[in-house]
């Protein structure tokens, strides 16, 4: 075994003679205790060598921690509770996997053996983002020559097939993993089978990634505001059906809620007596319940709420709210307009925002789209061996047969303008790797056949780990990737350039859903300080009195997230 891999085992072993319950340290609520720390390294925030080291070989262009990693990997160390919101690329959801790697292994030891169990559990929205962060993980893991063996480390749920609920459930019994990644869905289906194999008692983390799309909400209205009833009817909806995420950390942090329902009257300096204990690093006052994490870059004021006031899992006492630099907040004239879209500016990254309108008759730019001066820094192509340290393998695209025989000859479900007019700006301006995402329900095969009769050489994202590992490009001719909206929280993609959005995002409508849905669709380009652009097709509309066109309501977005649309050039 080789010398990082074998400190990566060792360190994990190790861990596994520490006690089940971690020692917390001293500790305080606050958004600002550590803001001002800048650590120089990754050791600096408590990591183990081995996992460092790891780190460097796997992964060498991660040299120093991001601002909010800085911030809460501590904190998850300490055993804290956090709320995490920062924007996308800032290394979420990396840093959130790094920080539970250094976990100390629960373990638990009847008569003389020792047994491993699942020491964190992580739920995330879909199955890509789930083999995502499982290939950060293996890539840690067999960053040397002889491979630590993964099952021990880090397993995946997903809803494939019954495959979760027989392969999936034996590796799950036999080799409880230190790390349990999953889709909701899976996680409760193998929690309904066997309940005993998820270990829920004695886990010591539960992390949520992009919780505000799990786990949903709805704002609380003004009484006198017109939608007030629509808004009353999504909360009954809400509490009726709460959603599997909910079901779940309702059953994980059951005994939480019951405690927090005791303390709802307590004595302000039964309290302080609490808190202050736990500051001292009092282990009885952590209850023995695992800590919760909950992370995105978009947490609306009422998900907040219910999460800290309602939802009853989160430990008050010991709880670190963690709110990203972002930049100049917007003020818009319309004072609506401000509560409706609290974000900060989305184009500091280096990200060029573009809206293309099509009908029969052309493609055109929307109007007051500006030129840009030199494009060249967005369209650097990024070179995938010197960023994953491995050569990118070429994998010719096969046409399919039976795709012909399904679809050729029945009409399509999209635009046909629309396509066309992604086929072209893609053929002419994207160097290596872009991003197509589709609607919810668009059937993304489909699309892939049509954009492949053009002579676009496009792939389904789902189920293509090589695309996550960044090992699917390599090749002579550029790839576009096609997703769903679904499908796309989360991913990243390091070789993309361009991201292509067919139709207003989660639209029609325009609220501030749609806007989140933007910033998360936009946010797949620019991470870490690279640039980027994003391309939006809509359908060109009349525009008539009281109706609002899809041009007017892309404005609305941009304006929304503090950009300025600029002109796709090749279309004027
Ligand atoms: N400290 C770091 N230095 C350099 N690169 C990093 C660092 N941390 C993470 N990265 C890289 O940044 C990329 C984005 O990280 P990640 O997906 O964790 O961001 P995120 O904040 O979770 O984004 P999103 O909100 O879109 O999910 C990954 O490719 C990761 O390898």
């Amino acid at each position: 075994m080789g010398r990082s891999a074998e400190a990566l085992a060792d360190s994990l072993a190790q861990a596994t003679r520490q006690p089940a319950v971690e020692k917390s340290k001293p500790n305080v609520i606050t958004t600002q205790a550590t803001a001002t720390l800048k650590p120089a390294s990754f050791d600096d925030l408590g990591l183990h060598p081995p996992i460092i080291a790891s780190l460097n070989a796997a992964f060498p262009n991660v040299k120093v921690p991001t601002e909010t990693q800085a911030k809460f990997i501590p904190a998850i160390l300490s055993g804290k509770d956090v709320l995490l919101k920062d924007e996308t690329g800032s290394g979420k959801s990396f840093g959130l996997i790094l920080a539970l790697l250094n976990k100390p292994r629960i373990s638990s030891q009847e008569k003389k053996t020792v047994s491993r169990r699942i020491t964190s559990l992580v739920l995330v929205p879909h199955r890509d983002l789930a083999h995502q962060l499982y290939h950060w993980i293996a890539r840690m893991a067999s960053a040397t020559e002889d491979p630590v063996d993964i099952t021990s480390i880090a397993q995946v749920i997903v809803r494939d097939g019954q495959a979760h609920l027989t392969d999936g459930l034996r590796a799950l019994r036999n080799d409880p993993p230190h790390i349990l990644i999953g889709t909701p869905q899976a996680v409760m289906d193998v929690y309904k089978k066997d309940p005993a194999s998820l270990q829920l008692s004695s886990l010591s983390s539960v992390v949520v990634d992009e919780v505000d799309y799990l786990i949903e909400t709805a704002p609380k209205k003004d009484p006198s505001k017109s939608f007030h009833k629509a808004a009353v009817k999504a909360s009954r909806k809400l509490l009726a059906h709460p959603g599997v995420t909910r079901q779940l950390l309702d059953v994980i942090f059951a005994r939480r809620k019951g405690l927090n329902e005791e303390r709802q009257d307590e004595a302000g300096y039964t309290q302080y007596q609490r808190r202050t204990e736990i500051a001292a690093g009092d282990n009885r006052r952590t209850e023995g319940l695992p800590q919760l994490v909950l992370s995105s870059a978009t947490l609306r004021r009422h998900l907040t709420n219910y999460l800290y006031e309602e939802s009853g899992w989160l430990n008050k006492d010991n709880l670190l709210k963690v709110k990203g630099a972002g930049r100049a907040r917007v003020v818009h004239e319309k004072k609506d307009t401000t509560e409706m879209y609290p974000h900060d500016g989305l184009g500091g990254n280096g990200i060029l925002h573009s809206v293309l309108l099509v009908s029969d008759e052309r493609i055109e730019n929307i109007a007051g789209a500006v030129p840009v001066e030199s494009e060249s820094e967005y369209l650097q192509p990024i070179d995938a061996q010197a960023l994953f340290g491995s050569e990118a393998e070429a994998e010719p695209v096969v046409s399919e047969p039976e795709w012909v025989e399904k679809y050729a000859g029945t009409p399509t479900p999209f635009n046909p303008n629309a396509m066309e007019a992604i086929a072209t700006a893609f053929a002419l301006d994207v160097p290596s790797v872009a991003l197509l995402v589709l609607p919810s329900t668009s059937p993304v095969q489909r699309a892939v056949y049509e954009l492949r009769e053009m002579g676009i050489n496009a792939r389904r994202v789902e189920g293509r780990s090589d695309l996550l590992r960044g090992d699917g490009s390599g090749q002579d001719n550029a790839t576009l990737l096609v997703s769903t909206l679904a499908t796309t929280r989360g991913l990243d993609l390091p070789e993309l350039t361009h991201v292509f959005i067919l139709g207003i995002p989660d639209g029609p409508t325009v609220n501030g859903k749609t806007v989140d849905a933007y910033v998360h669709l936009a946010g797949r380009v620019g991470r870490f300080g690279r640039g980027g652009k994003v391309v939006t097709v809509v359908e060109k509309e009349e525009e008539s009195e009281g109706k609002t066109t899809q041009g007017a309501r892309m404005e609305r977005i941009l304006a929304a997230v503090n950009a300025h649309a600029v002109r796709f050039g090749q279309f004027d």
